[in-house]
């Protein structure tokens, strides 16, 4: 374990979080570099609220260890912790303007600690600097009711960096907002991110959101950590079949292979009409059969085919479930705009180059590391 004492640091050590009988968080190891923007992702119940309701300090961990900033958590009081959360439904307090909303934390800390507190001065040049900040400026009389979705959004968030947490929390922040606004939010939290340099521990559902946002990304599953490191390395070298279908969108093709599968990515495909192939077999794995519905995704295509047998490495026809159907199955392919068009009941053959399949093995461990 590292004894770092780099503020924004964050190690879990074998964390631990149970509900009576039931494991939320499972020996959960993980560390979160300070500075990074870490997105957390993983199928609906893995742990991801939970992990994030026990940095805060909200829930205290049945056993392991915490570390922020490298220091122990433990027995600190969450409202000492150098943290702060923006909820899924930033619940805004609606009697207050967005001034009052942005300092309310301040004003607690200077009513509470009336030496060491912010002074009246402070207070209101924070409130001026984090408006400014999240172009809520021209906003800071309205009530909540006043605000768009977006609007409330950038108040939840001026909330908590107001404080100037060391470690800033988010819970699906963007989960509110129609895609318009999402893809704007999405640059905003960059550039918030670049400009307060605090560690970003976010959680979200969104695919995209996670892959172009991430630079580091986590993939939970049952309460512990199935891997993590840059989206580039979960995205091309996923350690488990596990994380090679969570990861990016549309999920990884799966296929038998000797006692394990082999995987591929819809658009690492290369498409030929099946009738059109030549004699001669390209390197790679081969699939064939007849496509079965045609997404339009406005810059290509989507397209679901079916296959009842396999084509294998040297082009030979193998047939995986001798004689039964149980062998039939569908695969995904992406098309971009200018490769070919396909239509449904085109036949298709799909060639996937070698560098681009992912073996795993019967546990669905990855083989080529
Ligand atoms: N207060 C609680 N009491 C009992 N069980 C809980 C409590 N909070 C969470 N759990 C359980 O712990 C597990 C993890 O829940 P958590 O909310 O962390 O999952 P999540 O990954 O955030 O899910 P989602 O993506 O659906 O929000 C779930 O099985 C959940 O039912």
């Amino acid at each position: 374990m590292t004894t770092s004492t780099i503020a924004g640091d964050i190690q879990l050590v074998g964390l631990t979080k149970k509900y009576g009988a039931s494991t939320a968080l499972n020996a959960l190891d993980l560390h979160i570099p300070a500075g990074s923007l870490t997105v957390i992702v993983g199928p609906s119940g893995c742990g991801k609220s939970t992990l994030l309701r026990v940095l805060s300090g909200l829930e205290t961990a049945t056993d392991g260890e915490l570390l922020i900033g490298g220091l122990p958590v433990a027995g600190q009081d969450a409202g000492d912790r150098d943290v702060a959360m923006v909820f899924q439904d930033y619940a805004l307090y609606p009697h207050m303007t967005v001034a009052a909303n942005l300092s309310f934390g301040l004003r607690l800390q200077a009513r509470h600690d009336r030496r060491g507190g912010p002074s009246k001065a402070e207070i209101a040049q924070r409130v001026a600097q984090v408006g400014g900040l999240l172009g809520l400026d021209k906003l800071l009389h309205r009530r909540p009711a006043e605000l768009s979705g977006g609007q409330r959004q950038r108040v939840a968030l001026g909330r908590a960096i107001i404080r100037r947490p060391g470690v800033l929390l988010l819970d699906e922040p963007l989960s509110a907002l129609d895609s318009q606004l999402r893809a704007s939010a999405r640059g905003e939290i960059l550039r918030l991110h670049r400009e307060i340099g605090a560690t970003l521990v976010l959680v979200t559902h969104d695919q995209h959101e996670a892959l172009s946002m991430a630079t580091h990304l986590v993939v939970m599953d049952a309460g512990a950590v199935a891997q993590s490191g840059t989206p580039e390395e979960l995205f091309h070298a996923p350690a488990t079949e596990f994380v090679a279908t969570f990861v990016g969108s549309p999920a990884m093709n799966l296929q038998p292979e000797g006692d394990g599968r082999v995987g591929w990515r819809a658009s690492d495909a290369r498409i030929s009409m099946a009738d059109a192939a030549g004699a001669t077999t390209p390197d790679g794995l081969v699939v064939e059969g007849t496509t079965e519905t045609c997404e339009f995704t406005g810059d290509g295509q989507q397209v679901t085919v079916r296959t009842g047998e396999r084509v294998g490495e040297r082009g030979e026809r193998v047939d995986d479930r001798s004689g039964d159907r149980s062998g039939d199955r569908t695969f995904i392919i992406t098309q971009r705009e200018g490769e070919r068009w396909l239509r449904v009941g085109d036949p298709v053959r799909a060639v996937i180059p070698p560098s681009q399949l992912h073996h795993f093995d019967r546990n669905g461990l990855r083989r080529n590391a």
